[in-house]
């Protein structure tokens, strides 16, 4: 339901409003959910839409997700960073949680359900804002996949309101349809298809992410994303990061579900992320690479919070050894351990493989975090042995580079499947954190990827393509305007109509 706050502008006629609302920049309130995976690409938008210098932005989160955000806003930017209340002791969880990188994995749930308890923290810092605002409501509100009910919130106060998430279509579309009919509890074989998304074809009961195997729609996961998830369909639209051509498949099946506009605006990429917790600069980084053949290394990461078990990182490390290639891996506790802790390879790593690799100038071991976009940029760079986390995919295709992929939780399974099944420039090497792995079906693969073989040479070609269709996605030049470019301008567009509307009914008392 639209309400008309306009009446409450303080322009003491239609002339003087419109002066005052030309002259204003219009307001964007963003709230992601309490996750590395939700915040960064968020930010990302929030720094991208600051670029048009059109909005001034409230980005909103948890007090600690605030401070760490804190460094990485631009001294000038339009970006307000306000903190929403939240207590996570309430709720069972341990003092001080507030993102899901310090919980173990037992109690994501519980915090996926305290999410809930931000709605009245949520709903007052709207409504304040409109109060701040001389009765205008934000422009638009953008807020995260798990946040539906935010469109109660911002239609309210007559706001436009639309989802914004950091998947891709495809494999949010399998998370999204596996979440809500759970087409594996009843069925008697490993494979299935997806009763409201059969184009994804049969899915493996091993790409299943153990809390979906193991849910049954008693469990609180179930309980709260099967209660989550459809309120997407309440907001305005929803913001993919993703690019149409490379991805019509699963825009097609949000698009379908929700009958609402489905906008693909990426990559939206961090392309200048704070480097506070590489342990490794970008310079030094490089030169190790500027050391190595074109197109001669493997990089190697699971991404912000997943880590492969300590069985799977021997085998990994002894294929590495093996195969003779040159590699850059970022390396974390395996599974079980704090993933914070310091790592330590004379502990899960084969004997002496971290001298022998520096010794030899072969492989450089990077702990924790590193540069990621500036390691697929470089020309050194031949594959990606990823997770296949949506923004690691984006990054690697974005320069042309082909992944091996390891796919270990949430929608990564079905973003491999996309990338090797119906794109061509992928091959998975593993699934999960449990499977056994060999030394010798790694390097078989990792092989098959970056020498010159046929199907080597196959997924650099496509890999280069989809780098170009990227690239020409993200293109605004002269006359031609690239599909995400447009994308994002047909999104705004609808906030404004819905602006324009409610302030055409203001005028006349509607
Ligand atoms: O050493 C590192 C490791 C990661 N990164 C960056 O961290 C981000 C990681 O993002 P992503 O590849 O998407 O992985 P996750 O952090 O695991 O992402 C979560 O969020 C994604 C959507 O936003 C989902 O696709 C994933 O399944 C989910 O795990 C990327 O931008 C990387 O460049 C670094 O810069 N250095």
């Amino acid at each position: 339901m639209l309400t008309h706050h306009f009446f409450l502008s303080s322009a003491s006629s239609l002339s003087d409003l419109s002066k005052e609302m030309s002259q204003r920049k219009e307001s964007i309130v963003m709230l992601p959910f309490m996750a590395q995976g939700h915040i960064i690409p968020f930010l990302a938008l929030a720094l991208q839409l600051d670029q048009t210098k059109k909005y001034t932005i409230t980005f909103v989160n948890t007090s600690l997700n605030i401070k760490k955000l804190r460094p990485s806003i631009p001294a000038n930017s339009s970006i307000h960073l306000l903190e929403i209340p939240f207590d996570s002791s309430v709720y069972g969880l341990p003092p001080g949680t507030e993102n899901t990188d310090s919980l173990p994995y037992h109690l994501i749930a519980n915090f996926l359900e305290a999410s809930l308890s931000l709605k009245p923290a949520f709903r007052k810092i709207i409504s304040d804002h409109v109060e701040e605002q001389k009765g205008h409501p934000p422009f638009c509100v953008i807020t995260d996949m798990f946040f539906g009910w935010c469109a109660e919130i911002a239609h309210e106060f007559g706001a436009f309101h639309a989802i914004f998430s950091g998947c891709g279509g495809f494999g949010f579309a399998c998370y999204y349809s596996l979440w809500l009919n759970l087409p594996h509890q009843n069925n008697l074989s490993d494979e299935f298809t997806l009763p409201d998304f059969p184009e994804a074809s049969t899915i493996h009961v091993t790409q299943l992410a153990e809390n979906l195997k193991e849910a049954n729609g008693k469990d609180l996961f179930s309980v709260c994303l099967q209660s989550m998830l459809p309120e997407c369909t309440n907001a305005d639209g929803i913001l993919l990061n993703t690019v149409e051509e490379l991805d019509r498949v699963g825009l097609g099946y949000f698009r379908r579900k929700t009958g609402k506009p489905v906008w693909p605006i990426g990559p939206v990429l961090l392309s200048n992320r704070s480097q506070d917790q590489a342990a490794i600069t970008p310079d030094l980084c490089k030169h190790w690479l500027d050391t190595k053949p074109a197109g001669s290394v493997l990089y190697i990461s699971f991404g912000s919070q997943n880590v492969i078990s300590a069985s799977q990182m021997m085998e990994l490390a002894m294929a590495l050894e093996a195969c003779g290639k040159h590699f850059i891996w970022v390396v974390r506790p395996p599974v079980g351990f704090d993933i914070n802790m310091e790592f330590k390879a004379k502990e899960w790593l084969p004997e002496g493989f971290e001298e022998r690799m520096e010794h030899s100038k072969r492989g450089l071991l990077v702990r924790k975090w590193a540069p990621q976009v500036e390691i697929l940029s470089h020309k050194s760079v031949s594959a990606f042995l990823s997770h296949c986390g949506w923004n690691s995919v984006l990054e690697s295709l974005s320069n042309g580079v082909p992944l091996v992929g390891w796919p270990l939780a949430a929608e990564q399974f079905y973003n491999v499947k996309l990338l090797e099944e119906h794109i061509g420039v992928c091959l998975e090497v593993a699934r999960g954190k449990s499977c056994e792995v060999r030394q010798e079906d790694i390097v078989k693969k990792i092989m098959l990827v970056m020498d010159e073989t046929e199907k080597g040479n196959a997924m650099r070609r496509k890999a280069r393509e989809v780098r170009d269709m990227i690239l020409d996605a993200v293109q605004y030049e002269n006359d031609h305007k690239g599909s995400s470019v447009k994308a994002m301008d047909e999104f705004l567009d609808a906030a404004s109509l819905m602006r324009e509307g409610n302030k055409w009914a203001a005028d006349r008392g509607v």
